[in-house]
């Protein structure tokens, strides 16, 4: 049994889809970026912080998942947009062309903390402004990355995808399950995946993971 640290209820869906036994417990931290801050350690600090604060929270009896997703182009990141105006120019800034979205995860637990993070390259067809203000209208961007859901009618945006589908909605499922199995954390249904050792940027606090 693990905590997820999220009020997502995209990571929820897919920690449940790999059958990973959870109880959801989620966590207000400040995700305001450091100036400066890369994106992908934006990610990944903030993941650390969901952990963290739900280990915190909890009297620290059970490991915790914590995530952070963000969408980067131009050297920026998009985290979810604050209102209309915001939502409008982020999917104005990724009509036609190429991003990247980073999704962190970490997992606090006795030892430490343990990290994994997908990058998913994501390329957008040209969006009409007319369709960005109605997609706004439908609600579907307000709690999303870059102002865009992939597994939602943002999925008509979406001319290529190079990376995690599940990286984009919020829990890389590949990437989760190595985490998890290294802490011996297994899907319900048993078994350990083999552990070759491609990560991308993750680290472990006592052994290198
Ligand atoms: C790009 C993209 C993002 N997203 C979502 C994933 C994340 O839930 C959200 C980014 O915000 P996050 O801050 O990563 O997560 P959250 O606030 O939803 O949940 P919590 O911090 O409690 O764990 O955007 C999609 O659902 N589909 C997409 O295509």
């Amino acid at each position: 049994m693990i905590l997820l640290a999220s009020a997502s209820p995209r990571r929820r869906e897919l920690l449940h889809q790999i059958g990973i036994p959870h109880r959801v417990h989620p966590v207000a931290v400040d995700e305001t970026p450091r100036s400066g801050e890369d994106p992908a350690r934006y990610a990944a600090r903030l993941a650390r912080t969901k952990a963290a604060a739900g280990r915190a929270a909890t009297g620290g009896g059970l490991p915790v998942l914590g995530a952070d997703t963000v969408v980067s182009i131009d050297g920026l990141i998009l985290g979810k947009p604050a209102h209309r105006e915001q939502a409008l120019e982020m999917l104005a800034r990724l009509s036609g062309r190429v991003h990247v979205v980073y999704t962190a995860v970490a997992l606090a637990h006795a030892a430490g903390v343990d990290e994994t993070c997908s990058t998913t390259r994501v390329t957008l067809a040209e969006l009409d402004p007319g369709v960005m203000a109605a997609y706004w209208d439908s609600g579907e961007p307000a709690d999303k990355a870059g102002a865009y859901g992939i597994q939602g009618r943002g999925g008509l945006f979406v001319r290529h995808l190079e990376g995690s589908y599940s990286g984009v909605v919020g829990l890389p499922l590949f990437e989760t399950g190595r985490l998890l199995a290294h802490r011996g954390i297994h899907p319900v249904w048993g078994g350990t995946p083999t552990a070759d050792s491609e990560s991308c940027g993750g680290r472990s606090s006592d052994d290198g993971y």
